[in-house]
């Protein structure tokens, strides 16, 4: 008998006919994303789940007496309670590695928009503002010869990098948990302390999973380092960074401008003061978000649950669940 697994977001049509090859499936059909209560009650049979970033947690885990294996459909896993999952034996996975270079891709145009200050303007044009006059308020800042900061070197953060230096000429330093001497190397880049990072960067750009030890990992005392025209980046989650901490930044001049794809509450509140400063550049949590790097995440998370569910290695167990896990 094929195993039982339940599709909890939309995937592409070919991504669920390869998970159905294999598995009996169920999917949710609501025309909106499906709610947590609605989720509990789906989960009785199922011995696999495919989810993007729904908590992950005791309750649910409570209500799925037969599941084995939790497939996410992104990088990112702070959504899984790690020691419930360790404790039942679930198997979790992510999709690392296909979308380094699309998520990189808008973490420049970040950089770009904010330092060119790009939808400010173009909302100034479209609004018939433009004027024939000195366009002095119109200036930005370079992007080209200045020094990034990347705090998180990891497979996205060096894909940044590249961009960086190979396309814009900066100079790249990095604060990461260990050096990676290969990034040094491809990127000439420096392995700086935090402190160092971030007096010295121009640019500071955020790329750390979210847990427990990178919560709120930039905050009040961390903006009062910077300089005052540093842009601050943020493509990893909205919880590693003090959002009050960073409005009050903003708002007091300490640093320049803020790009962010991410926020501490998403979808972000329409009452969020920082959607009211032009020096802010918004976007709704798109890094990984083209047509092709979804379908790439799609179906590799499906081949991690059908992998998980027939008793074979599924190929992205997160690091945290690989031990102790038997296939
Ligand atoms: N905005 C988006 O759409 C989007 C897309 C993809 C990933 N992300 C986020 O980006 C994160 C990173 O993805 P990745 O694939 O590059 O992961 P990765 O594991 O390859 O890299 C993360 C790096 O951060 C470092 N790190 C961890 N804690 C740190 C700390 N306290 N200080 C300094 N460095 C620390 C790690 O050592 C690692 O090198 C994901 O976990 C996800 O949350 C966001
Ligand atoms: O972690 C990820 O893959 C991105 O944030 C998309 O959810």
């Amino acid at each position: 008998m094929k195993p039982k697994v339940f599709i909890a977001r939309p995937i592409p049509s070919e991504v669920e006919a390869y998970i159905a090859d294999h598995c009996t499936c169920e999917k949710w059909t609501g025309a909106s994303p499906i709610t947590r209560n609605e989720l509990l009650e789906r989960l009785k049979d199922a011995e696999g789940l495919l989810i993007t970033g729904e908590k992950i947690d005791d309750e649910l885990l409570d209500h799925a007496p037969n599941l084995k294996a939790v497939s996410n459909i992104s990088v990112g896993y702070n959504n899984f309670d790690l020691d419930a999952m360790k404790r039942r034996n679930i198997i979790g996975t992510n999709t690392p590695d296909v979308l380094n270079e699309t998520v990189a891709d808008l973490a420049l145009a970040l950089i770009l928009s904010t330092a060119r200050r790009i939808p400010e303007l173009d909302k100034l044009v479209k609004d018939g503002k433009w004027e024939d006059q000195d366009d002095e308020p119109l200036f930005g800042v370079d992007v080209h010869g200045k020094t990034l900061g990347i705090i998180g070197m990891g497979r996205i953060g060096e894909a940044i990098g590249r961009r960086a230096k190979f396309g814009f000429n900066m100079t790249i330093q990095y604060h990461n948990r260990h050096r990676k001497p290969e990034s040094e190397k491809l990127l000439d880049a420096d392995y700086v302390s935090m402190e160092e990072l971030l007096q010295t960067s121009d640019f500071v750009l955020l790329m750390v999973p979210f847990t427990e030890g990178t919560k709120h990992l930039i905050g009040k005392e961390q903006f009062a380092l910077m300089k005052n025209s540093a842009i601050f980046i943020n493509t990893s989650r909205g919880q590693t960074v003090d959002e009050n901490a960073l409005i009050q930044a903003l708002q007091n001049q300490k640093i320049l401008a803020a790009g962010l794809d991410v926020f501490d509450q998403e979808p972000v509140s329409p009452d969020n003061p920082l959607l009211k400063l032009p020096n802010v550049v918004t976007l709704p949590h798109i890094g990984s978000a083209t047509y092709q790097t979804r379908f790439d995440m799609a179906m590799l998370a499906a081949k991690n649950l059908v992998a998980a569910v027939t008793g074979k290695q599924p190929p992205n167990i997160v690091q945290e669940l690989k031990s102790g896990i038997k296939i």
